[in-house]
């Protein structure tokens, strides 16, 4: 394959929209904050290990929604789903994947041996053939899947010049099996006019949820939430929780960072739903830090795509070992025994001048 359409799918999976300001912020806005240790705690027997989906996890870990793995490495998600499960954390699938969610399941829960099963969400976007989310809808749920998470920040996709510059299209041979389509199909439009085929941007909360709920029994989450407002309208509509989400900074541009709004969430939501977040994180202290604030688990997408590109299954599982270290290590430094001793206390904002903010 020519060089240059390497560089535009390095570019299609790394980049953010319009000015890039988003995705550069949801990693930047981490450093703001420095931890508060305790000291002389004994951390001998620190655990990492919490819940998610109501389920014990190794860590407050799980892999975002990505479509497309199959460009980063030919295992796709595959690759992902078995690292996940062996390395004891969940995974969602991407209505975009390059292998059935059947695949998906099936070639994890062959290699679950110290964890409890893996879990997989189903992520959806609202689909202009409401028959054609129904099947998604079902097969997921056959295939054991406990969580519907709808994509709520795409009503169309975010301005990508990187994409309309190359003139982005998936590479040949890949396959769309939750879309029932083939590769020359999909091929055949750009990312963008291809997204606009299949996604409704007529959706609503009104039409949407109470749908959802009809016809099917998985938990309802929402990815894509960055106000409180929209937090109460989740906890309104029943849903089971959130994830605050700017896509990755892909959709628009000049959002906040996820971080930075994931306090007035957790405010809104007042624990009557679960919270997660996901965007720009990158180390085991930002999972804790997120954690702090106020999120139950975080969700990482670009770091198991450059992990399969990397080395395939190998890479994530590498990518979910570096976090699951750095994280339990940031737990003993600060004297946390237990994932529940994580809030915060154990931060402050670091100023430009003065001592640290307490929160
Ligand atoms: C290449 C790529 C493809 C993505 N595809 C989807 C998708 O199909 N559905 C979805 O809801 N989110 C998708 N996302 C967004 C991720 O689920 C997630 O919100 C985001 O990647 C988190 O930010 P991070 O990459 O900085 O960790 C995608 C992100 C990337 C980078
Ligand atoms: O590019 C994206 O952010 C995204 O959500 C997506 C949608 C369809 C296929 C691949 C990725």
């Amino acid at each position: 394959m020519a060089t240059d359409e390497r560089l535009d799918e390095l570019e299609f999976f790394n980049s953010g929209s319009t000015d890039q300001i988003t995705v550069r912020e949801n990693t930047t806005a981490y450093s703001k904050y420095r931890l508060r240790p305790r000291v002389l705690v004994d951390v001998s027997k620190a655990d990492a290990s919490t819940t998610m989906f109501g389920s014990r996890v190794a860590f407050p870990l799980a892999v975002s929604p990505a479509g497309l793995q199959g460009m980063a490495h030919a295992d796709g998600e595959l690759a992902t789903s078995r690292a996940c499960a062996l390395k004891g954390v969940n995974m969602g699938i991407s209505s975009f994947a390059n292998y059935s969610v059947k695949d998906i399941r099936e070639t994890a829960l062959g290699v679950n041996r110290n964890h409890n099963p893996i879990i997989h969400a189903m992520q959806l976007y609202t689909m202009k053939d409401r028959e054609l989310e129904l099947r998604i809808i079902r097969e997921a749920e056959a295939q054991g899947c406990k969580a519907i998470l709808l994509t709520a920040d795409s009503p169309v996709l975010g301005v990508r010049y990187n994409e309309w510059r190359n003139d982005f299209r998936t590479p040949a041979g890949l396959s769309f099996p939750i879309l029932e389509q083939t590769s020359e199909i999909i091929r055949s439009r750009t990312h963008d006019s291809g997204f606009t085929s299949f996604n409704d941007d007529a959706h609503n909360w009104a039409r949407e949820l109470p749908w959802l709920r009809s016809v099917t029994k998985m938990e309802i989450w929402i990815k894509g939430i960055l106000t409180a407002e929209d937090t109460l309208k989740a906890v309104e509509m029943g849903c089971d929780g959130i994830i605050v989400s700017n896509h990755g900074g892909r959709q628009l541009d000049r959002v906040p960072a996820t971080l930075d709004v994931l306090p007035e969430c957790v405010e809104a939501a007042a624990g009557r739903i679960k919270i997660h977040v996901d965007g720009g994180i990158r180390t085991g202290t930002d999972l804790f830090i997120a954690l702090a604030l106020g999120a139950e688990a975080c969700w990482v997408g670009r770091p198991a795509i450059w992990g399969l590109a990397y080395d395939g299954q190998k890479g994530v599982e590498r990518m979910i070992d570096i976090f699951h270290s750095e994280f339990k290590r940031c737990m003993q430094l600060t004297g946390c025994d237990s994932v529940k001793d994580i809030d915060k206390t154990r931060i402050g904002v670091s100023r430009s001048t003065g001592p640290l903010a307490r929160l």
